[in-house]
């Protein structure tokens, strides 16, 4: 228990934590308010069969007597619209509280699946390649709702409902003493079984049902995404199937969670019938007047009437909180060790040639590297110097360590021995410049469903997007006359991973969309394998004209491409094999 407070508390900051705690004393009020509607009940009702009390209550005897009524009858009439007013500005509070509470409950919903959202895109690339895209979607869009709106709101609602429950629960101590301790004893003991039989059951559903919905988005991502090869091949029914087999047990779960929130209503029920018939005879064995006999069974008839669904909720409640507490705890080991939030704010963007930030080289020290579980090393031992302004490939035969190699030089991999430097200074303390002045283009190019524009200028804010650069990185990757012949021209829109165009279209996007940003350093990871030799060609002419202004790193499969080239680095089994070799087209 005191666990899982802390690890909630721990999803706030701390201005958010004084708002929970503003929202705590509303819900104290609130349930002030609930006892005060069933407390008035009883002089109320008292008043109804014995109007001559008013005289025993000082309150009212003085309202009665100094206010000029005539009749007792006229006076009912202001007990009722006083009892009235109690209850309507009881209503109107919790429309207020529930108001507060869902408005904070869902801004701080949308705060943390930024914030998850950011911390995921931040996370070292190793721990994506550890982590399926499936879980991290599933815990940014199912499982930050579900924290809130499961979780947070049941635990916000279960403190409000024992609050209630324990007012109600006094006042009838003050009432009728002996009836209410057994009615707490036997109320008290039943949810205790309850919960000591399921509890288990419950939270393993949770996890289980956790586990199963990351494998249907699985599914439905592979299934979606295999989406021509799936139709060629007819294989539709095998990702059906996988996807139907875990929605077969996510269904069998929900049957049971339903049930286990209901089964408990029929069972307070029956309990709750035994304990105001118990409460009747005590109070009848007790010798009571037959006003005090009506308005005590008026009393505790109210307050069943308004703790059997009280009971009822703190119950589902329970199981509800015990049911989501899986999402609590993917979400915080996610979260865990991240700082605060930072700004939204994009960091400014500069495309303008100035003066050169890299001067002098490339320096890569006895850097040694192993993939996350892998026994044996990746990259092993490996040293180079490439001085600022050459062109140098990478070959070798596929597996040989070129993408790995080039990752540590991008710094999306941390070598476990070794440093890389540029100009004398690790890549990590030169980040953000090295962000601004450094260009990738992959082996497979992403492209988001939206404008060339905004696919050349990618991630980049409209007011800082300059059309004429744009033009010019598209000339420089030889996809200009094509997205000059569009009718939309730069605002064509690409489709779904830019499905509206050829592969080696898409790849000279990405080849525009890294010359944008005028790199002087540009990385090249088999970036014109997918065109063809025509295409290749002119591309690595314009490349080649960069040679001097641009560094270039490039790892090829083609000779054509690596020709011009002042270095060639040959790899083979994680180990630089030789420099500057004869290249035959077998070691490419
Ligand atoms: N995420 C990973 N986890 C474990 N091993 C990996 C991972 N990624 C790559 N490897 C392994 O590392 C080795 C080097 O892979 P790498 O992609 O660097 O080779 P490459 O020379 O670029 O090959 P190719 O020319 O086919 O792209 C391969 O044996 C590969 O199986």
């Amino acid at each position: 228990m005191e666990k899982t407070i802390k690890k909630t508390m721990s999803l706030f900051e701390k201005q958010e934590k004084v708002k929970l705690l503003l929202l705590f004393f509303m819900m104290v009020v609130a349930a002030l308010f609930e006892t005060l509607g069933i407390g008035i009940i009883v002089p109320f009702v008292g008043i109804i069969t014995n109007p001559e009390s008013i005289h025993d209550i000082q309150f009212l005897a003085y309202i009665y007597d100094n206010f000029g009524f005539e009749s007792l009858n006229s006076f009912i009439i202001l007990i009722a619209m006083m009892f009235l007013s109690i209850f309507v500005l009881k209503n109107l509070y919790l429309l207020v509280f529930h108001y507060a509470q869902y408005k904070l409950i869902f801004n701080q919903e949308l705060k943390l699946s930024e914030k998850l959202f950011e911390s995921y895109l931040k996370k070292p690339y190793t721990f994506h390649l550890q982590r399926n895209s499936a879980d991290l979607l599933r815990n940014i869009t199912i499982e930050v709702p579900k924290l809130f709106q499961k979780f947070i709101i049941s635990a916000f609602q279960l403190v409000t409902e024992l609050l209630v429950a324990i007012c109600i629960l006094a006042l009838l101590f003050l009432v009728a003493p002996v009836a209410t301790i057994t009615a707490c004893v036997l109320l008290g003991a039943s949810v205790f079984v309850f919960f000591k039989f399921f509890r288990t059951k419950i939270l393993d559903l949770g996890k289980e049902q956790q586990q199963l919905t990351g494998s249907m988005i699985k599914w439905v991502k592979q299934g979606l995404g295999a989406g021509k090869e799936i139709r060629v091949t007819g294989r539709e029914s095998f990702f059906v199937n996988a996807y139907s087999t875990q929605g077969k047990i996510i269904a069998s779960n929900n049957r049971n969670i339903k049930l286990l929130e209901y089964v408990p209503r029929p069972f307070i029920e029956t309990v709750l019938i035994v304990i105001v018939l118990i409460t009747m005879v005590i109070i009848v064995y007790q010798n009571m007047g037959t006003s005090e006999i009506v308005s005590t069974l008026a009393l505790f008839c109210m307050a069943a009437f308004r703790l059997l669904p009280s009971i009822n909720r703190i119950l589902s409640m329970m199981t509800a909180i015990r049911y989501n507490y899986p999402a609590l705890s993917a979400v915080y080991e996610d979260l865990k060790n991240e700082g605060k939030q930072v700004s939204k704010q994009n960091p400014s963007f500069s495309n303008v040639q100035g003066e050169k930030t890299f001067t002098d080289n490339i320096t890569l020290k006895n850097i040694c590297y192993r993939y996350p579980n892998e026994e044996d090393l990746t990259i092993n031992n490996v040293s180079f110097t490439i001085p600022i302004g050459d062109a140098v490939a990478f070959v070798g035969k596929s597996g040989a360590g070129k993408t790995t190699l080039v990752d540590i030089m991008l710094g999306l991999l941390a070598p476990e021995k070794g440093e890389v430097l540029i100009d004398g200074t690790n890549i990590k303390d030169q980040r953000s410049v090295i962000q601004q002045k450094i260009g990738y283009i992959p082996q497979s190019i992403f492209l988001c469903d939206d404008t060339i524009r905004n696919n050349v200028a990618f991630g980049i804010n409209k007011d800082q997007i300059t059309d004429e650069e744009v033009w010019r990185a598209l000339d420089q990757a030889m996809l200009k006359d094509y997205v000059e012949s569009l009718p939309a021209q730069l605002n064509t829109i690409v489709g779904e991973r830019g499905v509206k165009l050829s592969g080696g279209q898409r790849q000279r996007i990405g080849i525009a969309r890294a010359l944008y940003q005028n790199p002087e350093i540009l990385f090249m990871d088999e970036a014109t394998s997918a065109l063809d030799n025509g295409t290749e060609k002119e591309i690595m002419k314009a490349i080649d004209l960069l040679k001097g202004q641009k560094t270039l790193i490039i790892i090829a499969h083609r000779l054509s491409t690596i020709e011009n080239c002042d270095t060639v680095i040959e790899m083979s089994r994680g180990e630089i094999f030789s420099v500057n070799p004869k290249v035959k087209k077998s070691v490419i």
